[in-house]
């Protein structure tokens, strides 16, 4: 890793593009509408511990929708946007993530969702008529993204052999829901033309929630780690959706699926914007292994902690830190 010494890129790293895409396995993809999806949706859980999902449910006039309210605002003077605060952890951010001195080339809205969508918004501007556009999609984009994520938990169950096929779904159903969503923009770096490596949107990490649902729309620079620690590129696709594996679904499988580590590299010419649905339990629920899941004799891998334990020592953290760690016996 390099730093430019330029100080509009100020600490931002940069990452050496990864070397060219042969042998590298494809990004695998889940047709919702496929009787083997559940098998398959495994699969992909224990080898990436990510997927891509077509054929879903999620109306496109929605998803666009939302992303076009994003684009204006993100379009808004910086000093209107940084009146909403700043982000602590929720609200406007720019190239701050998190509390812990990370940055990276993107500017954000983190907001919190609540049991009646944004309705208990601290963000005053989503409260306010202005707004009211913005905040319908959203509310609608959310309560699709439960749906959705609630559909997949089951097939990850059918998969998975479980008798009740709401043995994960239920644990993301409930106004005491942990649901966080992000909208993230990466704008071009047109500085980095040329170069053979690219700025470093959001840095690498894994997501600590349950699962994330994450779109975006045609610009690429989403990479995840395989196990060998090769990176791969996500191929941009605006009418999927990626579906990421957190550490909290890795600890309730006993580590039989991964957490994927990612990363998000930025363009050096077009912007990308991303949405991403973050699915936490209520904060005191145990994140242990399911019993269900265990085999005879076998020992968790974990110390017993609740989500909300594991929430506040990942915001805690570093980016990059290796949050499980702590957490395993
Ligand atoms: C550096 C950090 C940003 C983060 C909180 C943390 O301390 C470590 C986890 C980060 C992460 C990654 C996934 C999501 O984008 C996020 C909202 C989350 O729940 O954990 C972010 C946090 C953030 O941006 O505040
Ligand atoms: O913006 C993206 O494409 C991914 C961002 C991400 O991984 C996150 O917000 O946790
Ligand atoms: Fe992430």
């Amino acid at each position: 890793m390099v730093v430019l010494a330029n100080p509009v890129l100020d600490q931002i790293s940069l990452i050496k593009s990864p070397d060219s895409g042969d042998n590298l396995p494809s990004i695998p993809t889940i047709d919702l509408s496929s009787p083997n999806s559940p098998e398959a949706i495994v699969r992909a859980c224990k080898e990436f511990g990510f997927f891509k999902i077509t054929n879903h449910p999620v109306s496109m006039d929605l998803v666009e929708k939302l992303e076009a309210e994003a684009v204006k605002f993100f379009a808004l003077p910086l000093l209107d946007k940084e009146k909403l605060g700043p982000s602590s952890p929720f609200g406007y951010g720019s190239k701050k993530i998190g509390m812990n001195g990370d940055v990276g080339w993107l500017e954000y809205l983190l907001l919190a969702v609540g049991s009646e969508p944004f309705s208990e918004s601290s963000l005053a501007f989503l409260r306010d008529p202005s707004s009211s556009s913005f905040r319908s999609a959203l509310v609608e984009y959310v309560l699709s993204m439960r749906k959705l994520v609630c559909q997949v938990l089951e097939l990850m169950a059918d998969g998975l052999q479980l008798k009740q096929r709401d043995t994960i779904s239920k644990l993301l159903q409930g106004s005491e829901c942990d649901e966080i969503f992000r909208l993230n923009h990466y704008p071009p770096c047109p500085l980095l033309q040329g170069f053979n490596c690219g700025l470093t949107g959001f840095g690498e990490h894994t997501d600590p929630q349950i699962v994330s649902v994450l779109r975006s729309n045609g610009t690429s620079g989403l990479q995840i780690a395989l196990k060998d620690g090769r990176w791969v590129s996500v191929p941009s696709d605006r009418e999927a959706f990626f579906i990421n594996v957190g550490d909290s679904l890795q600890v309730l499988t006993n580590g039989r699926f991964r957490s994927v580590k990612h990363r998000v590299i930025a363009n050096s010419l077009k912007s990308r914007v991303s949405m991403i649905y973050f699915g936490g339990p209520p904060v005191a629920q145990r994140i242990a292994p399911l019993p269900q899941l265990m085999e005879e004799g076998e020992q968790s891998l974990y110390k017993d902690f609740t989500w909300g334990e594991y929430k506040r020592a990942a915001y805690k953290s570093r980016l990059g830190d290796y949050r499980l760690g702590p957490f395993e016996l």
